[in-house]
């Protein structure tokens, strides 16, 4: 859990409190958090260690709903906008969570595979990074691509804006906001994000917390 500066897709630049929900099978190659892949107790700390930690661990705490929002108060956090991430924070029913915040004043929003039913207040912003042909072997659910406020799509080739394609063609409305993200910081990647959001009319995101070196 940490404050920051949301550095991808549509919400770039507004000041966030992130929290990584810990676990996800999903397991892409290229992966920014494999320290959220693993589920396993005998990583469960103290609140104040893993809030505490600077370095990246699989170190993790379970908290209710109610718990989290009292902590962001006692962390005495500014920003007003929470960002669910992780690991795959689609794992869990995030009904209660998002629905108490928002009763808070805060906005929200969750980042997912798309690989599990997304479970949310009916206000959070979703967005949706599908994750095809990944090990893990989850397939993208039609219904989270149908609920995304946002598809924000990691690139390194020209295959991965083909199996989007194939991927949208069986929505009957095709999504309002798609993002490409190209794959870290790769320039060949970048150059073919450009290009293509400019045919397209789609958005650049390019992950900007890495560009200016912040969690
Ligand atoms: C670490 S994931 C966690 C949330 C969820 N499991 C998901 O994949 O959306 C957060 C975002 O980072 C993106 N991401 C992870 N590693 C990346 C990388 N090396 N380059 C670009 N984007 C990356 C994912 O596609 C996703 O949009
Ligand atoms: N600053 C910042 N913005 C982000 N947007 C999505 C992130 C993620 O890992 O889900 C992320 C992240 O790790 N850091
Ligand atoms: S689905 Fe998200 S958290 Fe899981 S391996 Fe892929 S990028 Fe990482
Ligand atoms: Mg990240």
């Amino acid at each position: 859990m940490f404050e920051t500066i949301q550095g991808e897709g549509i919400h770039t630049g507004v000041p966030a409190v992130f929290v990584r929900l810990q676990g996800c099978p999903v397991g892409c190659p290229w992966c920014d958090t494999k320290h959220t892949w693993t589920l396993d107790e005998k990583d469960i700390d103290t609140v104040d260690a893993v809030v505490s930690k600077r370095g990246e661990s699989e170190r993790y705490f379970g908290i209710s709903a109610l718990g989290l929002l009292a902590l962001f108060e006692q962390q005495r956090y500014q920003a007003r906008h929470v960002v669910l991430t992780g690991g795959e924070p689609c794992m869990y029913d995030l009904t209660e969570l998002t629905t108490l915040l928002h009763a808070h004043g805060y906005t929200t929003q969750i980042e997912t595979s798309g690989t599990f039913e997304v479970r949310c207040a009916s206000e959070t912003w979703v967005t949706v990074s599908p994750k095809i042909n990944m090990k893990g072997g989850y397939d993208v659910l039609t219904s989270a691509l149908q609920r995304a406020d946002e598809i924000k799509h990691p690139i390194a080739m020209q295959k991965h804006i083909d199996e989007l394609d194939a991927l949208l063609s069986v929505l009957e409305t095709p999504p309002q906001n798609v993002c490409l993200q190209p794959i870290s910081q790769q320039p060949r990647a970048t150059e073919l994000a450009i290009k293509t959001c400019i045919e397209r009319n789609w958005r650049l995101s390019l992950q900007t917390h890495k560009y200016v070196g912040i969690a």
